[in-house]
């Protein structure tokens, strides 16, 4: 069954012509939003989708935001002061505002008509958490808009996403703990995808090794690299190449094969070594991200123990003015 807060801003989406949609919000938050996306990009046929950093959403002020946008937001906290001055600044153009949070009494909350509380941590129901709640809706939007096809499988395979993550928890424990031990000193780690899984890259890059690790990291682009960054390559230089199961995988594969030539501190996650039974074969790619994130958190977790630094450590977020 649909979450019900997705099924209230569903009924408030139906009853209104939509023509564009906006995914809006900062850091981590952003990142889950890439999937999402991709997936309205391959999907909709009617509807063109953009996803823009909160700030920046407001100062580029696209000229299309208007009365038959529909802008979701997201922040975690639901107190990042840009994301919920972008939620007001949507309202102000008359668009309808959908924000996702675990903070329901929140800035972006009451700045926003529809507000879907996700679930969080490590006993949330992975149906209940925010990359899941994200395709619902964009799912949601485009059968209620378009009558697209894939919407009730998409809610049928995200209730199998729980036991994908509970297989690949333990299928990757051992791979994680390596990871650990032995980038645990690296000064840079890249982190490299395409496609669907692009964000998941970018969210370890700026958040786990950036923010919570403060280990030099950069999210290239797969089609990018071969335009500039392949020129760092050499022996020293870790990079994490995950690979999907989206219609971008040739970027990625490409991108291997080349690093494997020069490179030797290769890190490869590849979806293909999932167990995603429960989930439908056309919708892996659309799924693969999640469960790449979910491994990568693995890695994550690993690596602050490793080096003895919790990866809820700041020394300027939330700390200093900004
Ligand atoms: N890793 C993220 C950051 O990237 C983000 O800037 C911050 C605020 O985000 P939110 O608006 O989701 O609360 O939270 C997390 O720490």
């Amino acid at each position: 069954m649909l979450h019900p807060q997705v099924q209230q801003a569903l009924d408030a989406i139906s009853s209104r012509p939509i023509e564009n949609v906006f995914l809006v919000a900062c850091g981590g938050s952003s990142a889950l939003m890439y999937p999402s996306k991709y997936f309205l990009d391959r999907e909709a046929k009617t509807i063109a989708a953009d996803l823009y950093s909160s700030n920046e959403f407001i100062h580029r002020n696209p000229v299309r935001l208007g009365s038959k946008s529909l802008v979701i937001l997201c922040s975690h906290s639901g107190n990042t002061p840009e994301t919920a001055e972008a939620a007001k600044f949507a309202r102000s153009k008359g668009a309808l505002t959908v924000s996702l949070t675990n903070e329901p009494a929140s800035p972006l909350a009451e700045a926003s008509e529809h507000v879907i509380k996700y679930s969080y941590g490590p006993d949330a129901p992975a149906f209940e958490t925010n990359y899941s709640i994200m395709y619902q809706l964009v799912s949601g939007l485009l059968y209620v808009k378009e009558e697209n096809a894939k919407f009730h499988r998409m809610i049928h395979s995200l209730q199998g996403l729980q036991a994908a993550y509970d297989r690949a928890k333990i299928q990757f424990a051992d791979q994680a703990k390596a990871f650990a031990a032995s980038n645990k000193d690296e000064k840079v780690i890249y982190t490299m995808a395409s496609g669907a899984n692009y964000g998941v890259a970018y969210s370890f890059a700026i958040c786990i090794l950036m923010e919570m690790q403060w280990i030099h990291s950069h999210a290239i682009h797969a089609g990018e690299y071969f335009h500039g960054p392949f020129e760092i390559l050499d022996k020293t230089v870790p990079i994490i190449q995950l690979l999907g199961l989206d219609e971008t995988r040739p970027l990625e594969e490409r991108a291997l094969h080349f690093s494997r030539q020069y490179g030797e501190k290769l890190i490869v996650i590849d979806a293909k070594e999932f167990d995603l039974s429960g989930i439908d074969e056309d919708l892996k790619g659309y799924i693969s991200p999640l469960v790449l994130n979910f491994v990568l958190r693995q890695f994550a977790n690993e690596l602050a123990d490793a080096r003895n630094h919790p990866l809820s450590t700041r020394r300027y977020m939330w700390k200093v003015p900004y």
